[in-house]
């Protein structure tokens, strides 16, 4: 068990829409020392009653600045989550939402400037005021074409109409923060999985990055 007062080994399972992320993580339920924390879509998809990710899809330029700040404060809360266990895997975090989501919006024309700079405040506050980092990111790499194929079969109702450009334009900011390391600091060392393997195939590719999971977190509550 985790003693109250270490922060727990936290992990980031960051990727596309559509690269598996859930599934990764549902792979990690079976261990007993790990708590994990999916993305809340269900808070998006029903705060008070709104839809704010139905929303955001079908008027991004209106309601992309409430989608992002809410996305935000549940992606705080999360990386707040006090952990029973010593490890945390969280999927997505307040670092994707600023450096490809809402990175992405801005550069499409769907945030304004103002709206952006407001949530950039936002981020630099938590940043230097909250303990929000990582110990570890998983990047989920994929092709925009094959979560594309996978979006639509998955069929989100409020996903059907994301064209492959978007998708393109959210690998290419990933690969940026997480590969190339081009724009942004990258809040801890990044392993990274190719996610367009089909289901039968990626266990193993879990299994790889499960002892690099696992051994690090040792390390690290062994200390
Ligand atoms: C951190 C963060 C997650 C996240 C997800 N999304 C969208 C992409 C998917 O369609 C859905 C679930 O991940 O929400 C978004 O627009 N902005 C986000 N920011």
């Amino acid at each position: 068990m985790n003693s109250e007062n270490r922060k727990p080994f936290t992990v980031l399972v960051e990727g596309n829409i559509g690269s598996g992320k859930t599934t990764f993580l549902e792979h990690f339920r079976q261990f007993e020392d790990i708590t994990l924390l999916t993305e809340p879509v269900e808070q998006w998809r029903n705060l008070r009653g709104w839809n704010l990710l139905d929303l955001m899809y079908k008027d991004p330029a209106k309601w992309a600045m409430t989608f992002q700040s809410y996305v935000s404060l549940t992606m705080v809360d999360m990386h707040l989550r006090p952990t029973p266990t010593p490890v945390k895997l969280m999927e997505r975090s307040i670092f994707s939402a600023r450096y490809c989501f809402v990175e992405n919006m801005l550069r499409n024309g769907i945030l304004h400037e103002a709206e952006f700079a407001v949530l950039d405040e936002w981020f630099r506050f938590i940043q230097q005021h909250m303990s929000i980092d990582a110990d570890l990111i998983v990047y989920l790499k994929t092709s925009p074409s094959v979560v594309h194929e996978r979006i639509r079969k998955r069929a989100r109702s409020e996903e059907q109409c994301v064209p492959l450009k978007y998708l393109e334009d959210l690998h290419q900011l990933h690969e940026d923060w997480l590969v190339n390391r081009a724009f942004a600091e990258c809040p801890a060392p990044v392993v990274i999985i190719d996610a367009d393997l089909d289901l039968s195939q990626i266990t193993d590719e879990y299994k790889k990055s499960e002892h690099q999971i696992l051994r690090k977190a040792v390390d690290v509550v062994m200390r």
